[in-house]
């Protein structure tokens, strides 16, 4: 009986906290089943009511009746700019600067050669050997195809990459919080020494926009992308985004020059025309079902102030950090996020040398968070809609699957395809 009494004391005090929360009322407007404790907003988001609705008109009206004349009479062919403009509010972009396209990966692309083009003659494009591997992949393609002798050049510690910053470094790219361990660079304070040197700076946003509080103008970032589907809630392969600095529309080129980046697309021109500004780093026809989802889901951004997500989303984090030291101690967890929250996102990762086996055995028991090789269990706070009788209910699951050992059941045992 005595160790159910920290438990529910912790439990009436999460209640009491979740019933002050100032952002409490947003969590009714996403679709969330019951008896699931859903950590894992940082992959995917979950569904706002307001995205299933849209998408429902968009199918049924748009496209059923409107038939073509919905790319006019429903806006579809502004839906880039639209959205973008939605996006650009909440990391800080200046007006016009920022479009929703594409894939993460395939913005990557665009903004690099770019970036690369703009820095003639220097040869490093400077990263993290932890950085997702999408991005990796895209320079180590991009140089490929490129043959001009760009290299990657990886720290393996982020505290050596100001070091690394010489003068035949083109590009610093960098994901601005870690999607395995939630650390977050100070975006302003490296964006400055790179660019001290000459040095052009894409950030990939996809842990950050709409997690953390971000400011791409006030920074002076040079390009930015991320992802549409993790905490923007725009539904599994949302569009994505991308940024450019007003600095550069004059001068910037991207490669994938297709026609919804021409400068009239509608002239069926022979020869390729840029756009004005960021409109240019536009290639197809956009994803008009995905895009609405993601445009309906972005409406809930209009009563949320950044501060207060921040505040809690700290709090949130705060909470299972301690919550798990208190009641999962010499259980086998090591965190592996940063303790300090200001060097962190929202999300809070510990590693466990079952850790696979470990989250297999929390969602049979209701909470989703993922797993990240080799050894990390990961957890994401939105603070959108995770409370913290969720936070207070997921330490409990995890002690008692770490305590009991259920974990080492056959059946968790079998990875699966998507982790
Ligand atoms: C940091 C980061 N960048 C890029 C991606 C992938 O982007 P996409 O699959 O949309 O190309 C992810 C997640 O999948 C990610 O975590
Ligand atoms: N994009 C994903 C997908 O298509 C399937 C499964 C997971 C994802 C993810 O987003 C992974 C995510 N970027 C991560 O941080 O690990």
């Amino acid at each position: 009986m005595d160790h159910l009494e920290p438990r529910s004391r912790s439990r009436d005090e999460a209640l009491a906290r979740d019933a002050a929360d100032p952002l409490r009322h947003l969590r009714e407007r996403f679709e969330l089943p019951d008896g699931v404790v859903y950590l894992d907003g940082n992959s995917l988001g979950a569904l706002p009511r307001a995205a299933k609705d849209r998408v429902a008109a968009t199918v049924s009206r748009e496209w059923g009746r409107g038939l073509i004349g919905s790319w006019n009479e429903a806006g579809w062919v502004d839906l880039p700019a639209r959205v973008g403009a939605k996006i650009g509010r909440l990391v800080g972009a200046e007006d016009g600067s920022l479009v929703a396209t594409d894939s993460t990966s395939v913005n990557l692309f665009k903004v690099l050669a770019a970036a690369l083009a703009l820095a003639p003659g220097r040869r490093g494009v400077v990263s993290e050997a932890s950085n997702f591997p999408t991005d990796l992949y895209m320079v180590e393609g991009l140089a490929a195809l490129a043959g001009q002798g760009h290299e990657l050049r990886l720290a393996q510690d982020p505290e050596h990459i100001e070091a690394m910053l010489d003068g035949d470094v083109a590009v610093l790219m960098l994901t601005h919080v870690n999607y395995r361990t939630g650390r977050m660079h100070d975006m302003a304070a490296l964006t400055k020494a790179a660019q001290e040197r000459g040095i052009l700076t894409v950030w990939d946003l996809a842990h950050s926009a709409g997690a953390v509080p971000v400011d791409l103008a006030d920074a002076r970032a040079d390009f930015a992308v991320g992802c549409g589907y993790k905490y923007l809630n725009g539904g599994p392969g949302a569009p994505a985004f991308l940024y450019v600095s007003p600095r550069h529309w004059a001068r910037a080129a991207q490669p994938l020059s297709g026609w919804f980046g021409h400068a009239a697309p509608f002239r069926f021109d022979v020869g390729y025309a840029p756009a004005e500004g960021v409109r240019r780093f536009l290639t197809g026809t956009p994803s008009v079902i995905g895009m609405s989802a993601l445009d309906a889901a972005l409406d809930v951004w209009d009563d949320v102030e950044m501060a207060r997500l921040r505040e809690k989303s700290v709090a949130l984090c705060e909470a299972f950090i301690e919550g798990v030291e208190a009641r999962c101690a010499g259980l086998g967890l090591t965190l592996a996020s940063p303790r300090e929250a200001h060097r962190r996102g929202s999300q809070v990762s510990f590693t466990h040398e079952a850790a696979y086996a470990v989250m297999q055995a929390l969602i049979e028991r209701g909470v989703v968070g993922d797993f990240r090789a080799p050894d990390i269990l990961r957890f994401g706070f939105t603070p959108l809609y995770t409370r913290f009788v969720d936070v207070a209910d997921a330490v409990e699951v995890l002690r008692d699957v770490l305590e009991s050992r259920a974990y080492e059941a056959e059946r968790f045992q079998a990875r699966r395809a998507v982790t």
